[in-house]
């Protein structure tokens, strides 16, 4: 019975930290899942490696000057480029990760990085996947 009491009790400060996201959370639970949300987009070496090899076969290329990559797309109209922009741009806001882009006529010039750790992380990766998919959809 002592246990049941237990169980009701502890529960009942359970259930709203797991079913609802609108819950505040402790300053400690704040700074223990930004670090969980940081840590889990880090790319191991092996992985980057791996990765950078499929994007680089794709026209991707690593920038000198930063721990960055980038790609230029060159479309038949700015309709299709300014089109192929509108979907990358709901996917970068889905993911809260943006690129760095810059348009002229039907030329896209995309720049990928993660200002929060200050170079390439798996969303990059993830987003320059999602736009060679959009891309050859145009
Ligand atoms: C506060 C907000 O989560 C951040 O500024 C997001 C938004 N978009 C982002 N985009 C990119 N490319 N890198 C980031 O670190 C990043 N962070």
């Amino acid at each position: 019975m002592r246990w049941l009491m237990f169980t009701t009790l502890s529960t009942r400060h359970l259930w709203p930290n797991l079913l609802s996201k609108s819950v505040d959370r402790t300053p400690l639970q704040r700074i223990f899942s930004a670090k969980m949300t940081m840590d889990t987009h880090w790319l191991t070496p092996a992985e980057r490696e791996q990765q950078l090899l499929e994007l680089k076969a794709t026209g991707w290329v690593e920038m000198e000057e930063r721990d960055a990559i980038y790609k230029e797309l060159t479309f038949k109209t700015f309709n299709q480029a300014f089109g192929f922009m509108s979907r990358v741009a709901l996917q970068a806001e889905r993911m809260n990760h943006h690129p760095e882009w810059f348009n002229v006529y039907n030329k896209v010039q995309i720049t990928l990085t993660t200002h929060a750790c200050g170079g390439l992380s798996k969303r990059d990766i993830k987003l320059a996947k999602f736009i060679d998919k959009v891309a050859l959809t145009m």
